[in-house]
């Protein structure tokens, strides 16, 4: 079954599309924690066991891991989702020349789903594409204040960039995997491109921490019963104030952004 299948039918279990962003910042979770020899496993073991029945998928940032021991945490943190029936999409923005991609492809090995950037062309992506198992999500309209800077430049067609990296990955889906990352940040470039490309279910980052628009998230998101909006610090860090007990309020956000997404879908 291919991923966004399989995604649609997790949405469809726990009613939820919500992505429980596992940003893992070594230096805000809790102190307790820190005496084991993989804080960051340890965090994100709470934090799964206390989301996972609110969770669609668990989106790990690959940035908070990339180095000795955040690879291991990564790992268990994968295996770990997994064992809660939890697909895991890898935060990870790659692409790169032809054998190089083919490296960072085998990040797909243990993760269901991956983001890559367009920015190299189609080449640089057929790695990702090729595993037709896997799900891969093209960044299109970022959610940081800079997206514009680039994604928002005209083309002598008269298309944005950003719309063309649709209509590009549209065309780049010919084993139904691939597809977009638009941010809560920009609510009018989410709904234009829903009617543009009506098929490619979004990943949509930006809610919570950064002040995304909520219901136009939820509104946007989906395509066939498929589609994400991801909240990290807002739901891993709800009970940074709140010591041992801290995985409780992670619990309770995650459960909250659910009902509000859900009001609007
Ligand atoms: O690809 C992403 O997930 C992503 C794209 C984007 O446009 N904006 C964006 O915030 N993200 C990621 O989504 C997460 C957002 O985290 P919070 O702002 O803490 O909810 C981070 O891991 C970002 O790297």
């Amino acid at each position: 079954m291919n991923f966004f299948d399989r995604l649609a039918n997790r949405i469809a279990a726990t009613d939820s599309i919500v992505s429980v962003g596992l940003d893992a910042d070594i230096d805000r979770i809790p102190d307790h924690l820190h005496e084991y020899d993989l804080p960051r496993w340890a965090f994100n073991r709470r934090i799964i066991d206390a989301t996972h029945e609110h969770a669609a998928v668990y989106k790990p940032n690959v940035a908070f891991y990339e180095d000795a021991d955040g690879w291991a945490a990564l790992e268990e943190t994968i295996a770990y989702a997994h064992g809660k029936d939890v697909p895991v999409l890898l935060d990870a923005k790659r692409a790169d020349i032809g054998n190089t991609a083919r490296q960072y492809a085998k990040l797909l090995d243990s993760a269901d789903a991956i983001t890559v950037n367009p920015y190299m062309g189609r080449d640089s992506l057929d790695p990702f594409l090729s595993r037709e198992d896997k799900g891969v999500f093209i960044l299109c309209r970022t959610s940081n204040p800079g997206g514009s800077d680039m994604q928002n430049l005209e083309l002598a067609s008269g298309e944005t960039l950003y719309e063309w990296v649709a209509s590009l990955a549209d065309l780049w889906n010919g084993n139904g995997n691939v597809g977009l990352v638009v941010g809560a940040t920009t609510p009018d470039e989410l709904e234009e491109l829903r009617e543009r490309v009506p098929d490619l279910p979004f990943l949509v980052p930006g809610v919570g921490a950064q002040g995304g628009d909520v219901e136009a998230a939820a509104t946007y998101a989906l395509a066939d019963g498929a589609g994400l909006v991801n909240s990290s610090r807002g739901i891993i860090f709800a009970g940074e104030d709140a010591g041992e007990q801290f995985a409780e309020a992670s619990g309770q956000a995650a459960k909250r952004l659910k009902k509000r997404l859900n009001q609007y879908r």
